[in-house]
């Protein structure tokens, strides 16, 4: 080998060493660098899975081949075990509760099979809770490891609206879906409570076909397609009439008034073509929409682009028929129900509407117009009851401060009453004596709310009345009596509320949870006799009427007006700002202006028959209603009998006011109050017309003019006042502390002044019956002992002494005879009259008419006489002894006219006593 040979083997040789050390060296960063590439590769495999979801890798065909490399199978089932424990609480426990859930919030045909329920009419009037869920079909969550199955429904009927939106391809089965929803509710609630209407833009008929027998009963209305904006008026209109009707301020939706739903629902189905509305429509539809639920009007919308401010779910369902709801989100697939059997749906259709139009030709009773359950509802925001029905749906009456007072008017015989008796009723029903209470007040010949106040016949009273006026055509006082009561109590109220820095009733409630602020209903039956004269009474009544009519409605206080003929009733008409108050007008058959002057509903109105309009009486409020017999026996006695037995255990009874009946002294609660005292006593003269029942009082103070006289001719009612004022003294004084001089001076009234000396002497006083052998003596007695104590400079305390003195002017003749000091009787019996008051000798006595009174006494000695009754004397008489408006009085029988000069401006009628036994 040469040199050169051997030198190329060694450097070939080097090389050979140094490529195999290269490639040594560049094998190892290899293979380190796979295995990094690989564990980098499994890293972002892992990302990949778990930040996408399990369920998308394994669907997605990009990661096919990842997927089924060996390399990554570990990522996988560690990323598939954690999946199954992520789902584990779920899987064990979510669609169980899920179908729980359902079952109970969606009972019956809301959510059982149709099998169960398809065919029978429902049962359900709305006042028990209506169903939350609707079912619609089963769901499952795609991605759960193990796909259990669970029901899915949605909300509807007060909830929300329901939107669906289907393609080309599924179509008809939103069409199912929309059918088998309305089935549920239709068959749901009693036939009647649900009506619908249906508008598809391409077809006049053709959608919903199984649902046509509903349209013979009225529960379905197919609507013009070119007509939408004719759908959508009515159903605004029926929003606003809701609102101003049904919805008093504060109840949140029909469902609220008055226990059994009183408005229907309207579930109003649009069809679209997947093309927006026409602008106005989009509009109208979005504030249908908006204010829709709260009035019970449900919108179905399908295919209708659409956005709504309100609550609404959606139902989307794609060409291969499964659908994802709002409800359930976009992870739950849907595979909605089959539609019902083609056959069953039109006869479970016709059945409704059958038994619809049995309801609706029955006739309804007085009890129908109750709620299931007694004494449920709250008063805060209103009051709510049906009164009578309109093809088998109830017509409410509203209280509240929306419509605050109500004006019914309808001739004789026109069924007024009896509609009091069942609006009175159907609200005694509702709410309980603490929510509710009644002033009833009757100016009819008849008796026709005595039923409500305990009577011999019938001891049960109706517990929410607190007064009951009857027989009072003749005391027009007491109207005015219980406006002025109302005024009071109002203000009562306005003062409560300010204290709580509140404006309303409803708010004075929620501040004073433990108070007692019950609303208030005023009845006046023939309220147009209260304005019957121009006279003072008139001019108070009406201020009153105005005042209680105006603020009345903050304060709970509402008034329930009704009269034969409202027409010519001045006060009324006369003041806008009276009558603008009366928004709930009620006309029976014929009667005349009641409602608005275009309104001619009345007129044609059938017996037993009313108008009920909430606004004002204009035509759009008209709705119309058979009033049932509430009158019979066994209907409103009944229902008082019932309510009667539940009454709160220290409920008193109403106050009676009978115009007919005279109040007995001994029973009066002023005359029981009265107990010896060292003060001034009082004389109680008759009873006054209030609310209370008080008593007409004079004071006897020391001062000049307290003295009392009766004018008018007839001894027993001069005896009713004058015995009256002598027992009310007597029970002032322990016996003997006081002396009773009782002087008859006319024949009529002996008998009179015996019964009355035999009283005081029974209760242990000291009385000495005179007559006119003895009136000379005695007030001349009386007048120089007075005398002397007013000469005497350290006199003894005076004893009290009180003169009953019948027939005054009948001793003038003998009286007018002069004594050996040469002074008269007359004289003797001015001292009496003027000083003996401030020595507590007082004159309560009797002169047979004011021209008599002024002839037996000098001019000057009227104005001792502080306090006078007079009875069958015009007011013009009186004018000489009281202010000017005694000129309005003309008599009556069984009243007087009480004025007490040192109290009064002006007088006041008193019904007087019977003070025991006749003679
Ligand atoms: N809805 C009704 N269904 C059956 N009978 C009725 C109905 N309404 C009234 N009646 C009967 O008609 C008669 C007259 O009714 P009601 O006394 O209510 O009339 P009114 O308008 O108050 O008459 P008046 O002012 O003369 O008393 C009564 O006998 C009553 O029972």
């Amino acid at each position: 080998m040469s040199r050169r040979d051997e030198r190329r083997r060694r450097i070939e040789g080097a090389f050979e060493e140094f490529r195999a050390a290269v490639a040594a060296a560049l094998g190892n960063a290899s293979r380190e660098h796979r295995l990094l590439a690989d564990e980098r590769a499994r890293d972002m495999f892992e990302v990949m899975l778990r930040g996408d979801g399990v369920d998308r890798a394994l669907d997605d065909p990009l990661l096919a081949g990842a997927l089924a490399n060996p390399l990554f199978s570990q990522q996988l089932a560690r990323a598939l075990v954690d999946r199954v424990e992520a789902f584990r609480e779920w899987s064990e426990h979510g669609p169980d509760e899920l179908a729980t859930l359902v079952d109970s919030a969606a009972r019956g045909p809301a959510s059982r099979p149709h099998e169960s329920w398809l065919g029978r009419p429902g049962t359900a009037d709305g006042s028990e809770p209506v169903p939350e869920l609707w079912r619609v079909g089963t769901g499952v969550v795609r991605s759960a490891p193990e796909p259990r199955r669970f029901p899915v429904a949605v909300p509807l009927l007060d909830h929300a609206h329901l939107h669906v939106a289907s393609t080309h391809e599924s179509r008809h089965t939103a069409e199912g879906l929309v059918e088998n929803l309305l089935l549920r509710v239709l068959s749901h609630f009693q036939p009647g409570l649900v009506h619908v209407h249906v508008w598809d833009v391409n077809a006049l008929t053709g959608s919903l076909p199984g649902l046509y027998p509903l349209t013979r009963a009225g529960l379905l209305t197919v609507h013009d397609p070119a007509r939408l904006h004719e759908l959508l008026d009515e159903l605004s209109d029926h929003i606003r009439r809701v609102h101003t009707g049904v919805l008093v301020e504060g109840h949140q939706s029909v469902r609220a008034a008055g226990g059994r739903r009183t408005e229907p629902w309207r579930v109003a189905v649009l069809f679209g073509n997947r093309r927006p509305l026409r602008e106005e429509h989009q509009q109208q539809l979005q504030r249908v929409a908006r204010n829709g639920l709260a009035a019970g009007i449900e919108l179905v919308i399908v295919d209708i682009p659409i956005t709504v401010n309100s609550p609404i779910e959606t139902v989307t369902i794609a060409p291969d028929q499964t659908a994802t709801c709002t409800m359930t989100g976009a992870h739950v697939t849907v595979a909605l129900d089959p539609p019902f059997p083609r056959a069953a749906v039109p006869r479970a259709c016709a059945a409704i509407a059958d038994e619809r139009e049995a309801r609706r030709t029955r006739q309804s009773t007085f009890a129908d117009l109750l709620p299931e359950h007694l004494w449920r509802e709250s008063s805060a925001a209103g009051v709510a009851a049906p009164v009578g029905y309109q093809d088998g749906e109830p017509v409410p009456v509203a209280l509240g401060d929306t419509s605050p007072h109500a004006l019914i008017g309808g001739p004789s015989g026109s069924g007024k009453t009896n509609f009091l008796y069942a609006m009175l009723g159907s609200l005694a029903a509702r709410y309980s004596p603490d929510e509710l209470e009644l002033y009833l007040l009757d100016f009819k010949e008849g008796v026709s709310f005595a039923q409500f106040a305990p009577g011999r016949k019938d001891p049960t009273w109706l517990p929410h009345a607190r007064l009951v006026g009857v027989n009072v055509n003749t005391d027009r006082e007491f109207g005015v009596a219980l406006l002025a009561f109302l005024s009071d109590e109002m203000r009562r109220r306005a003062d409560a509320a300010k204290r709580h820095e509140v404006t309303k009733l409803e708010q004075l409630r929620e501040e004073d949870p433990t108070g007692h602020w019950p609303r208030i209903v005023a009845v006046i039956d023939e309220f147009q006799y209260m304005f019957g004269e121009r006279d003072p009474v008139t001019a108070q009544a009406t201020q009153l009427l105005e005042d209680v009519a105006r603020r009345g409605r903050s304060q709970g206080i509402h008034l329930v007006l009704s009269s034969q003929d409202v027409s010519s009733i001045q006060a009324f008409w006369g003041r806008s700002a009276i009558f603008e108050q009366f928004t709930v007008r009620i006309a029976l058959p014929k009667s005349r202006r009641v409602l608005a002057d275009m309104n001619d509903a009345a007129t044609e109105l059938p017996r037993w028959h009313a108008v009920v309009n909430h606004e004002s009486g204009v035509r759009p409020g008209n709705e119309v209603a058979r009033i049932p017999d509430a009158t019979a026996r066994g209907t409103i006695d009944a229902l008082q009998a019932e309510l009667h037995r539940r009454r709160p255990p220290d409920l008193a009874e109403p106050i009676l006011f009978d115009g007919s009946k005279v109040p007995a002294l001994a029973t009066l609660p002023d005359f029981r109050a009265l107990r010896p005292s060292d003060g001034n006593p009082t004389v109680l003269l008759g009873q006054v017309i209030d609310v209370a029942g008080s008593a007409a009082k004079v004071r006897l103070a020391r001062t000049p003019g307290r003295n009392v006289a009766v004018l008018g001719s007839i001894a027993a009612e001069a005896a009713a006042v004058l015995n009256g004022a002598a027992l009310s003294l007597a029970r002032q004084h322990e016996p003997g502390e006081a002396t009773f001089s009782v002087v008859w001076l006319v024949e009529d009234a002996k008998p009179f002044a015996e019964r009355l000396c035999k009283q005081l002497h029974d209760v242990g006083h000291e009385a000495f019956l005179k007559d006119l052998n003895d009136v000379q003596q005695l007030i001349t007695g009386t007048a120089v002992g007075i005398s002397g104590r007013m000469t005497d400079k350290t006199p003894a305390p005076p004893v009290p002494h009180y003169l009953v003195v019948y027939g005054v002017d009948a001793a003038h003749t003998l009286l007018e005879q002069k004594d050996e000091s040469k002074t008269s009787g007359v004289d003797r019996l001015r001292t009496v009259l003027r000083h003996g008051p401030e020595h507590r000798t007082h004159v309560l006595g009797w002169w047979r008419g004011v021209q008599r009174l002024k002839n037996s006494l000098s001019p000057g000695a009227y104005d001792d006489i502080g306090a006078w009754v007079a009875f069958d004397i015009q007011g013009k008489e009186l004018l000489s002894l009281g202010p000017e408006p005694v000129l309005s009085w003309s008599p009556r029988p069984r009243r007087g006219l009480f004025f007490d000069r040192f109290e009064h401006s002006r007088p006041e009628v008193v019904i007087p006593f019977d003070t025991g036994e006749e003679p």
